[in-house]
């Protein structure tokens, strides 16, 4: 990867030796795979067994969990909040895990739609739950630094699953719940 940084660095008419740009492949490289750990990355591990026993069967939520992904079309970044609520069924997440599973799939070339949901179904999938909520909203550098050139929009999108989806007053807490 060093050696592409190198030769994207020359294509765009700088100087790959000049004294400030020595170790930049190097650098940016770095930075590179760091932000894209997320492809090295399982539940599994993530989780490390923090699935705990707990007959609680209230809603369980974490807001303002914040996100830096990469778009999926250019590369560039995205960044914002998301929400997440479940209802526990039997068991519950370690706390910490529920932001490592939104780094983990972040951490990859991402649209937020699909991030969205990849969220949502993985806390399904590990937690068995009664229900899933995940809203977003993010600010994609791509809308702002270029293209369109907007600096105010923020797309926001959710995923609901099981009594999230079905049942209107629990997606009402949910949305009642992280709006402070
Ligand atoms: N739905 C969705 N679209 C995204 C996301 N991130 C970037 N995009 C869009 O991906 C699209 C790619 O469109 P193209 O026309 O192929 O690429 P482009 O010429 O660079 O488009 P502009 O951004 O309009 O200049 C753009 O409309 C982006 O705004 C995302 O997370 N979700
Ligand atoms: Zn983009």
């Amino acid at each position: 990867m060093e050696q592409e940084f190198k030769s994207i660095i020359e294509q765009i008419g700088e100087d790959p030796q000049r004294e400030g740009l020595i170790d930049t492949p190097k650098r940016a490289a770095k930075a590179l795979k760091f932000l894209t750990q997320g492809y090295e990355q399982d539940l599994n591990s993530v989780i490390n067994g923090a699935l705990f026993n707990s007959d609680c069967d209230s809603m369980v939520v974490v807001n303002n969990i914040e996100l830096y992904s990469l778009c999926e079309h250019h590369m560039l970044p995205f960044t914002g909040r998301c929400h997440i609520g479940y209802i526990p069924n039997g068991k519950v997440l370690g706390l910490s895990k529920i932001a490592r599973i939104v780094d983990m799939y972040a951490r990859r070339l991402q649209i937020q739609e699909n991030l969205t949901q990849e969220i949502a179904h993985a806390i399904m999938a590990v937690t068995d739950a009664k229900g899933v909520g995940v809203v977003m909203s993010a600010s994609h550098l791509c809308m702002r630094m270029r293209g369109v050139e907007k600096q105010n929009s923020e797309m926001k999108t959710s995923c609901m699953l099981g009594s999230f989806l079905k049942c209107k007053d629990t997606r009402a807490e949910f949305l009642t719940l992280i709006r402070d």
